[in-house]
C-alpha cells in the first residue's frame, strides 16, 4: 500500500509543532519527528555522541555525560563547517529511523516532522509537503522567548537554515502563522478538508540544499 506521507518543515520556530499537535490530537494521525530522532542519536552511550566527543573533547558533554546542547548549538550555529559535520554523522541515523518507522507503521496517513527537510534533500521521503511561515521578526521574537536566546543565537540560528522565502517556493501547501493560533488551525482544517492523496512525482525530489 502506497501511504500518504506529509512532510512537514517552515523555519525554525514558525509553528511545526503546533501544527503537528493539532493533526496528532484532531485527526489522531501519527508523528515522526526528526529532532526526536536527533537527540536519540546522541544519547549517553550511543556511538555517535562518543564521536562527538572524541571530535570536540570531552569538555562537550555534562558532567552527567549526556551532550550538552547548548555548547554544541553555540558551535554548529555559528560555523557552517561544524555544523557539516555533526549533520553528515546524525542525519544519515536520522533517515533510517524514518525509513523504519514508516515500514513499520500500519497507517496509511503519517506526518513527518522535518525542519531540515530541503536541506537534507530529503523531499523523496515524503509524498507531499507542507511549510509553517510566518514573518522573520515573528520569527525571531518567539524563538527568543521560547529558548530565552540572545537576538544574536536566535539570528545565528535562523541564519543556519534555508530562506523561509526559499521554503515555500518549494511547498505544496503552505500554512500562514502570522497571525492567531486559531486562523492556523483553521487553515490546517481547509487543507485536510480539501486536499486529497497527491503524489509528488519523484523528478521533484531529492538533492541537498546548500544554505
Ligand atoms: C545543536 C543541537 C544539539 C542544539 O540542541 P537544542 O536542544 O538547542 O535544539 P533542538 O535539537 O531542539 O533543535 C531546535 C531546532 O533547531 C534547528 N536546528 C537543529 N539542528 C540544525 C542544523 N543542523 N541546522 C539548522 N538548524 C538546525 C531546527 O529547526 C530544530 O527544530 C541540536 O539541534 C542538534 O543536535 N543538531 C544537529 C542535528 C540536526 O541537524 N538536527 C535537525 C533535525 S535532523
Ligand atoms: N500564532 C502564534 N501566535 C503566537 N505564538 C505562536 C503562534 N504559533 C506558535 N507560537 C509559539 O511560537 C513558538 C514556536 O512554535 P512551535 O514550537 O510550534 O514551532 P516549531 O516550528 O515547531 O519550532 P522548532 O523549529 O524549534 O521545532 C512556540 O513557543 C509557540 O507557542
Amino acid at each position: 500500500m502506497t501511504k500518504r506521507l506529509i512532510g512537514l518543515t517552515g523555519g525554525i520556530a514558525t509553528g511545526k509543532s503546533t501544527v503537528a499537535n493539532y493533526l496528532a490530537t484532531t485527526y489522531n494521525l501519527p508523528i515522526l519527528d526528526a529532532d526526536i530522532y536527533a537527540r536519540e542519536a546522541v544519547s549517553v552511550g550511543s556511538p555517535i555522541l562518543a564521536q562527538i566527543a572524541q571530535h570536540y573533547g570531552k569538555e562537550i558533554l555534562l558532567p552527567d555525560d549526556n551532550l550538552n546542547r547548548l555548547k554544541l548549538g553555540e558551535i554548529i550555529f555559528n560555523q557552517p563547517e561544524e555544523r557539516d559535520w555533526v549533520e553528515n554523522i546524525i542525519h544519515p541515523y536520522v533517515r533510517n529511523c524514518f525509513s523504519q518507522a514508516i515500514h513499520e507503521s500500519s497507517a496509511n496517513t503519517l506526518v513527518l516532522v522535518i525542519p531540515l527537510l530541503f536541506e537534507a534533500g530529503l523531499e523523496n521521503l515524503v509524498s507531499e509537503i507542507w511549510v509553517v511561515s510566518c514573518s522573520a521578526e515573528q520569527q525571531k521574537q518567539r524563538l527568543i522567548q521560547r529558548n530565552n536566546l540572545t537576538d544574536e543565537q536566535a539570528a545565528a540560528r535562523i541564519n543556519s537554515q534555508l530562506a523561509i522565502t526559499e521554503k515555500i517556493a518549494r511547498a505544496d501547501v503552505v500554512l500562514d502563522n502570522s497571525s492567531s493560533l486559531e486562523s492556523l488551525l483553521q487553515q490546517v482544517d481547509e487543507v485536510m478538508k480539501s486536499r486529497t492523496f497527491n503524489l509528488r512525482s519523484p523528478s521533484e525530489s531529492g538533492k541537498e540544499v546548500r544554505r
